[in-house]
């Protein structure tokens, strides 16, 4: 369905009390920044009835105020503290080497693609500068901002980051991802890394297709198409067809080289990390090392495709066991020819669940789209051995036949059954605005085995949802009309709200949750960006709908939900 006639965009800026949006989740994003721009604060004003929140932005010197009144530690460093660094040098040392070591002639071959790297983009850098001195008229021209940074400039760095490759292109989407921990301007500008690795000539995916199937591509396939359906940073993907069967397939292939590169980058920026986590132990509040530990062990999980073949096949038994196969779908892995390095499926054919023209054309109800996938994916937190970890758009479409499929198992999360009880009581108690219980949740999840003080907690998290001021909202208004049709154009409005402040507020529910001392499990992070994704997808498809209450998703066994806000 074309979008015809008006696009209206409007400004909306709510003061207190005012109702913004039916969307809890939009709420909250972890980021760990120890200093977000903004301190974020947001109510659910009964939303079991109205589906409201109301929502207040503290400007950066009043969150600041506060939250020195309310909850700052003294951090002056003191004899003990020097002491216990300096003790830690040898281990910091050892540590180091070690890397070095396992890192090997890897790191030296890095170290001149590095340079390398470099004279590129300084060499670009250099051109544009001399472009713009060459265009100077008698009056003197101010050199932009770009060209004063240099290398150190958004633009200049994602060239650079995209140069160097994988690990850098994986990174540079996590900046993208992260708004509370990066300036503005890189955070656009990286949003430019995704999907955007160069593909990597056919003779060299052939070669890599034969050495794995240690036979000739044409004993296996009927005929593979050289140009890629896409290539991403680890991997490129080319359709093809099985010759035995003739069915359509696709084959993931790992690109050349990208173990040995990722090993020699992780361990790199790990040894970076180690050493300014060393030289400023702020930056231990942030678990700068936890995080770049995290990052190396998922990107390398990513770079063995029989994780992703065991991942997919566990996905597939849920789908059978529970039934689902009318509603969702994973592709079927060939392994006769899948190894750790490349991975036949069968091909799906569908859009992504953010193209809603082509969800209209595809299917009467959109509505009945987001709360399948809802349900398939809530379903498999519960009752797979592991969940999909990455549902953005581009992994998550609406099949042609009206199914759900769920692509790129690269990244899925486990969930303990202990997690995940809280959990339910987490998001039940922000729709009650219960505090104990939200409290009590958060104190199972981040289990320190000290005792906390419910109630101090549970006030201190009051504070942070009840005093809200104002939003920034933006809300779209489109109208859309039939391409035959004659009737009445159909509205649909959309509001979008900044996805910075909605980092702070998830930053500060765990800065308060660290300064009594709890420590979040990985897996929380993960539920909650997915959470966040399906969010967006529900404002899109379904702008009416509440995903936490709707009587149509089994979120979290939501009848549980309404009646018990303790734990089993
Ligand atoms: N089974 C499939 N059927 C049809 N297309 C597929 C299939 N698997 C992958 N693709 C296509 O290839 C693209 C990349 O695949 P996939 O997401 O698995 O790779 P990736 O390297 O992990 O990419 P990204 O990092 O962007 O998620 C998909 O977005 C899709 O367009």
């Amino acid at each position: 369905m074309a979008a015809t006639g008006m696009r209206m965009r409007m400004r909306m800026r709510t003061g207190v009390g005012a109702t913004v949006s039916r969307s809890p989740l939009l709420l909250f994003h972890l980021h760990l920044n120890p200093r977000p721009r903004f301190m974020v604060v947001a109510r659910s004003m009964h939303s079991r009835k109205s589906n409201k929140i109301k929502v207040k932005v503290l400007s950066q010197s009043q969150s600041q105020s506060q939250s020195q009144s309310q909850y700052s530690q003294s951090q002056a460093p003191d004899a003990s503290l020097i002491q216990e660094r300096l003790n830690e040098l040898p281990r910091l040392v050892e540590d180091i080497l070690q890397t070095s070591i396992n890192t090997g002639p890897r790191g030296a071959v890095r170290l001149v693609q590095g340079v390398q790297a470099l004279i590129g983009v300084g060499t670009e850098w250099i051109n544009d500068f001399s472009q713009s001195q060459s265009q100077r008229t008698d009056a003197p021209r101010p050199i932009s901002n770009q060209l004063q940074l240099g290398l150190l400039s958004p633009p200049y760095l994602r060239s650079l980051f995209e140069r160097m490759g994988a690990t850098y292109i994986k990174l540079g989407q996590f900046i993208a991802s992260a708004p509370t921990l990066f300036p503005a301007e890189y955070v656009e500008e990286f949003q430019k890394c995704f999907d955007r690795a160069p593909p990597v000539p056919f003779s060299q995916i052939e070669a890599i297709i034969r050495q794995e199937l240690q036979r000739p591509l044409d004993a296996v396939y009927q005929y593979v198409d050289p140009v890629p359906i896409a290539s991403a940073s680890i991997a490129q993907v080319h359709s093809a067809r099985l010759k035995s069967s003739g069915q359509e397939v696709v084959i993931k292939v790992l690109k050349p080289g990208i173990e040995d590169i990722l090993v020699a980058d992780l361990n790199f920026i790990y040894v970076v990390s180690r050493i300014l986590e060393f030289l400023n132990p702020e930056l231990r509040r942030t678990s700068l090392v936890g995080i770049v530990k995290d990052i190396k062990e998922s990107m390398l999980e990513e770079v063995d495709f029989r994780k992703e073949a065991a991942n997919i096949e566990a996905f597939r038994r849920y789908i059978e066991t529970m039934g689902l196969e009318r509603q969702a779908k994973a592709p079927f892995v060939y392994t006769h020819c899948s190894t750790k390095r490349i991975l036949t499926m069968e091909r799906l054919y569908g859009v992504p669940l953010t193209d809603l023209d082509s969800i209209t054309s595809l299917v009467p109800d959109p509505e009945l789209t987001i709360v399948t996938a809802l349900n398939v994916w809530f379903g498999s937190l519960i009752s797979c051995e592991s969940f999909h970890a990455d549902v953005h758009a581009g992994n998550l479409w609406l099949l042609r036949d009206g199914r759900i499929g769920f692509l790129d198992f690269g990244i899925v999360g486990r969930i303990s059954p202990r997690t995940w009880a809280a959990m339910e009581v987490f998001l039940a108690s922000f729709a009650s605005e219960d505090y104990e219980a939200m409290a009590s949740a958060l104190i199972e999840m981040g289990a320190t085995g000290k005792d906390i003080d419910v109630a101090a907690f549970a006030r201190d998290l009051e504070k942070i949802f009840s005093s809200i001021q104002e939003l920034d909202t933006e809300i779209v208004i489109a109208t859309r009309r039939g391409p035959n049709s004659n009737s009445a154009a159909a509205v649909s409005a959309n509001v979008v709200v900044d996805d910075r402040q909605m980092n702070a507020l998830f930053l500060d529910l765990v800065r308060v949750s660290e300064s009594y001392g709890l420590r979040f499990p990985r897996e929380f992070a993960l539920l909650m960006k997915q959470l966040l994704y399906f969010d967006r997808y529900t404002r899109l498809l379904a702008p009416n709908m509440n995903m936490l209450q709707d009587d149509r998703i089994t979120v979290v066994s939501n009848r549980r939900m309404r009646n018990m806000n303790t734990f089993p």
